[in-house]
């Protein structure tokens, strides 16, 4: 009998051809076959050897760059922005790319770029916090201070999950896909302990009133936290793989997964399983203050949409095309909240700006400027106690500025505003790992 060890003696590699390779091996053997018939038989089921794609040259796919200096630093982040969309474009899979007016360099995709890609999905441009996201909730006409009060007894921010006692699960239908899918089944503890909750960094939960008709709403702030973090280590795992043999010049955070294979059927099901679960985590939330929800939407920005046969890679950008009629951009904790709606324009490839973005990293900031307070006109509360200045208003981008280049771009409309009363933010963490 040929088995897989056989082929594997006769120094073959294992692979999704093995299976049909053998049952016509075995078929012919039974036939009376000899080795050297059955050899030849085999050697007809070795698909033909991948010629693997190197880089483009440079220059030869242009961007579309949606921002310009207005201010301080502006310059020389727009440089660094452009230096990296420069590299993103030679990736051979990559058609067209966007910069978005609250750019800023990070790896190897800027916050506020978008890629569109053929037939692949780069678990890099998305990173771990896959399907950041924002969501609201209408509470119509309560207090906004008992709203943050209440919100502050019932969200979670900080490190890791809740405590059992204080656990909620998603849907029975989104468990069951995660149970299902083979990236996610062996996420089953996180999918119940951090859901639910809002991790840290620049995630908030604000409370503030709609200034069309007064109705005091929630937005929070958050991704997929444990779970999204484990599916884009193993997404960038099995993109590795591809790398090796599809594109081993291509810089390894950029290896993707070719779409029209197991791992990538499989990979784009953990994705739409994970934005259910994000999409479940904030109502969730929203529910447990208690009020009744009179009208609540959300928008994915830092996710992989899917138009037709193109992929759009979004690291940080708000998706802004007719399937999304609100969509929500934060600015900064002392800032409205826009409601814009997309004109899908194509120099944006279809996508807005998802906030104001940084001109520099937040210890550069702090050492800069080490603001004391908060803004006088909100209430921001700390979840874990001690304020972190790196989140104050002055240490991001001028929201003014990016306003006006959302129309000067013609990027999105503004359709309403939410105007601040307070935030709830996760707070400084100790970080016992830094301090050695
Ligand atoms: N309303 C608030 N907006 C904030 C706050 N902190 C940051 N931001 C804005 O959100 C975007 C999105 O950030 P990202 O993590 O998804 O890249 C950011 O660019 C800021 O403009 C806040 O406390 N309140
Ligand atoms: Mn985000």
């Amino acid at each position: 009998m040929i088995t897989g060890k056989t082929l594997i003696e006769w120094g073959y590699q294992p692979a999704s051809w093995f299976g049909a390779a053998l049952h016509d091996a075995n078929d012919a053997e039974a036939h009376g076959a000899t080795e050297a018939e059955i050899r030849a038989i085999i050697a007809q089921h070795v698909p033909p050897p991948v010629e693997p794609r190197g880089l483009r040259a440079a220059g030869e796919v242009a961007f579309h760059l949606n921002i310009h200096a207005e201010g301080e630093g502006d310059a020389d982040n727009i440089a660094a922005v452009s230096a990296t969309m420069q590299e993103l474009m030679r990736v051979p899979t990559v058609e067209a790319g966007a910069v978005m007016p609250d750019a800023c360099p990070a790896g190897v995709i800027p916050v506020g770029g978008v890629v569109a890609v053929k037939g692949a999905i780069h678990p890099g441009f998305h990173s771990a916090d896959i399907c950041c996201s924002v969501a609201v909730a209408n509470l119509g006409r309560v207090d906004p201070k008992e709203v943050l009060d209440r919100a502050m007894t019932v969200t979670h921010f900080g490190p890791g999950g809740r405590q059992q006692r204080d656990q909620h699960k998603p849907s029975a239908e989104v468990m069951d896909r995660f149970e299902r899918n083979r990236f996610l089944q062996w996420h089953l503890q996180p999918m119940i302990s951090h859901f639910a909750t809002q991790g840290d960094g620049n995630h908030f939960l604000y409370v503030g009133t709609l200034q069309s008709t007064g109705d005091t709403v929630v937005v929070t702030h958050h991704g997929s936290r444990g779970p999204g973090a484990r599916l884009y280590k193993a997404g960038m795992q099995d993109a590795e793989r591809f790398r090796e043999k599809l594109a081993p010049e291509v810089p390894k955070a950029a290896a993707w997964i070719p779409f029209d294979t197991k791992e990538g059927q499989d990979y784009w099901e953990a994705l739409q399983a994970i934005k259910d679960w994000t999409r479940e985590s904030h109502f969730k939330i929203h529910q447990l203050i208690g009020f009744p929800i009179n009208d609540w939407f959300w928008n994915e920005h830092n996710f992989i949409f899917q138009r037709g046969d193109t992929f759009f890679h979004a690291k940080g950008a708000t998706p802004g095309w007719a399937e999304y009629d609100r969509t929500i951009v934060p600015l900064n904790m002392a800032e409205p909240i826009l409601i814009t709606r997309g004109t899908d324009a194509a120099n944006g490839l279809g996508f807005l700006p998802h906030g104001a973005g940084r001109n520099m990293s937040r210890t550069q900031f702090l050492k800069e400027s080490a603001p004391a307070a908060w803004p006088e006109h909100i209430d921001v509360r700390s979840f874990c106690g001690t304020p972190d200045f790196s989140e104050h208003p002055n240490a991001y981008k001028s929201a003014a500025t990016v306003r006006s280049q959302i129309a000067h771009y013609g990027l999105a409309e503004i359709v309403d505003e939410i105007l601040p009363y307070g935030s709830i933010m996760a707070g400084d963490q100790p970080q016992p790992w830094r301090k050695k």
